[in-house]
């Protein structure tokens, strides 16, 4: 527009101003952010002195265009090239290039231990926004102060005394199930264990978390299961497709209404709970219980009776927060957990021979109440609950943000990096672990754990952010597997080669495990 076609001898005043407004283009943005920019270039410097991939990364779009066009196999995609990685690069970290955003993925315990140990790198990184229309900030979702007092107030919750509390209802429940799964052998219809444990985990997580059955175990039309389930659905599918990462467009999608009609129904179901149990609720406060006074309490119980240093208690809307929280990581993840288990024993008989005769041992035939003392007795059971952990962490990956820059021996990762930790890739190190594929329950006696890093077996996290429900956790697969493996000898059809892991919020199998029962 300022070039003069009549006359095209040079107008120098009109060059001069069009020199100006294009260098004012770059000179306000850079005025104005001169800083941000030039960090970002050193940042962008240093990150690509870290070691990467075996596939080369392009400016802008990064690793991008390796990624398969399905979704379910960018987790193959991914752990292959940390497999590369450690076994042939010998490295702690690489990066990824997520199009232009660097991801460094850590698969060695060391790298692990700098950000997991540190009080400092405790945010969470973006994947987990898609959770927070439902959990909104809870202890999973939540950072900075609001975490460490959240954490501060709920520990008390997670006390040895309420955990054996639970294991009543854990007993319960698991009768249900083992008879449910006695009634599908008899008729030798085809059992399904992983759904039979799974719908018995939902059953313990409402009774212990809300004080409230909702029979997932009965009643698999109960509206407020299938809208837990139908939320991880949907919540899975918007992590694993950009197209569905923007909150408006999304909103306007008929999943994104679905996404909020399901979020309402999730929402109101747990306010309804609390509320009535708020109103329930005597006015003892948690700190001046008799453990008599706690008997059968739900973590709700104990949420609606904590209170802070200074006197502060959380208002409804915070213990629905957490409420929810529990309710997404407090049974799926045992659920996996206990259905890799039951898979890897049905693979190993010599192993399952083994557990046969320990349950003997401990309960020589009785099939009645499992104890706290029971439980501590199993101990190659709780061995092989580890090995399978190790080989199968319901948890695949954690995501963090570094909050200031961290050094990983001689690489240094700038603050602001999105970081994940690869427990699965890390749990299958072979710097760590002699013959990573072999299930050796074993490893985990405790002449074997001498000198191993404490950070290289971490399926529950580790570090001042680890898992809450560890000991709950543990204590409910004890329980289960008992029951199951007290009556039943297991057979798993289907050959380890064939499985293929699914990482989605969970570690899974993609297909259905093919797993029989025969009574012993
Ligand atoms: C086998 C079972 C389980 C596994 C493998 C597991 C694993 C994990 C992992 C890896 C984390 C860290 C997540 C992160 O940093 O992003 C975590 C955090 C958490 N887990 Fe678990 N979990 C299990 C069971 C449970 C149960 C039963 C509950 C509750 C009853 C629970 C409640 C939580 C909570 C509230 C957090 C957040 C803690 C915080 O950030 O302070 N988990 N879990």
């Amino acid at each position: 527009i300022f070039y003069n076609f009549q006359n095209p001898i040079p107008d120098y005043f009109t060059m001069a101003v069009t020199l100006l407004i294009i260098l004012a283009a770059f000179a306000v943005p850079f005025a104005l952010y001169w800083r941000k920019i030039l960090k970002e270039i050193s940042n962008r410097h240093r990150i690509n002195k870290l070691p990467s991939v075996n596939s080369p990364a392009y400016p802008l779009v990064g690793h991008s265009y390796m990624f398969p066009r399905n979704p379910d196999e960018m987790y193959d995609l991914i752990t292959s090239w940390l497999k590369w990685v450690m076994r042939e690069a010998k490295q702690k970290l690489a990066v990824v290039w997520l199009g232009p955003v660097p991801l460094v993925a850590i698969v060695h315990p060391d790298a692990a231990e700098v950000v997991l140990r540190s009080s400092k790198h405790m945010e969470k990184s973006f994947v987990y926004r898609f959770l927070h229309p439902w959990l909104g900030t809870g202890l999973l979702t939540s950072g900075g102060e609001k975490w460490k007092q959240r954490r501060r107030l709920i520990t008390p919750s997670f006390h040895f005394n309420i955990l054996l509390d639970f294991l009543e209802v854990m007993n319960e429940q698991s009768t249900k199930m083992l008879r449910n799964l006695d009634a599908a052998v008899q008729s030798g219809s085809k059992v399904n264990v992983g759904r039979a444990i799974t719908m018995c985990a939902l059953d313990i997580i409402c009774e212990t978390a809300m004080g409230r059955t909702v029979n997932a175990q009965s009643d698999q039309e109960s509206e407020y299961v299938k809208a837990l389930y139908r939320i991880s659905d949907i919540i899975q599918q918007r992590q694993k497709s950009p197209a569905l990462w923007w909150d408006l467009a999304f909103s306007k999608m008929a999943m994104g209404r679905e996404h909020d009609a399901t979020i309402d129904v999730l929402h109101r179901f747990t306010m309804n709970v609390i509320s009535d149990r708020a109103q329930s609720k005597t006015e003892i406060k948690l700190n001046t219980m008799h453990p008599q006074d706690m008997k059968r309490m739900a973590f709700l119980d104990v949420l609606l009776r904590a209170e802070s240093e200074d006197g502060r208690s959380l208002s409804l809307s915070d213990i629905q927060e957490e409420v929810d929280t529990f309710m997404f990581e407090g049974h799926d993840t045992t659920a996996a957990a206990m259905t890799w288990t039951i898979y890897l024993i049905g693979r190993h008989p010599a192993i399952q021979a083994r557990i046969h005769e320990e349950l003997d041992d401990v309960f020589g035939g009785d099939m009645g109440t499992i104890t706290n003392s029971h439980l501590q007795k199993l101990s190659l059971l709780e061995r092989t609950i580890k090995e399978s952990l190790r080989m199968f962490p319901s948890v695949p990956f954690i995501g963090r943000v570094t909050t200031e820059e961290c050094s990983v021996g001689s690489h240094s990762i700038p603050a602001g990096t999105q970081v994940a930790i690869f427990i699965d890739s890390l749990h299958h190190n072979p710097s760590v672990w002699p013959d990573v594929d072999r299930f050796d329950p074993d490893r985990f006696l405790p002449e074997n754990c001498v000198g191993r890093h404490p950070y290289s077996f971490i399926p529950f996290s580790a570090g001042p952010r680890n898992c809450i429900g560890q000991k709950f956790a543990l204590m409910e697969e004890k329980v289960l597997l008992t029951q199951i493996l007290r009556k039943y000898s297991i057979h798993s059809h289907d050959e380890e080669e064939d499985l293929r892991k699914q990482a989605d919020l969970i570690l899974r199998s993609s297909t259905p495990l093919n797993i029989s029962l025969t009574p012993r």
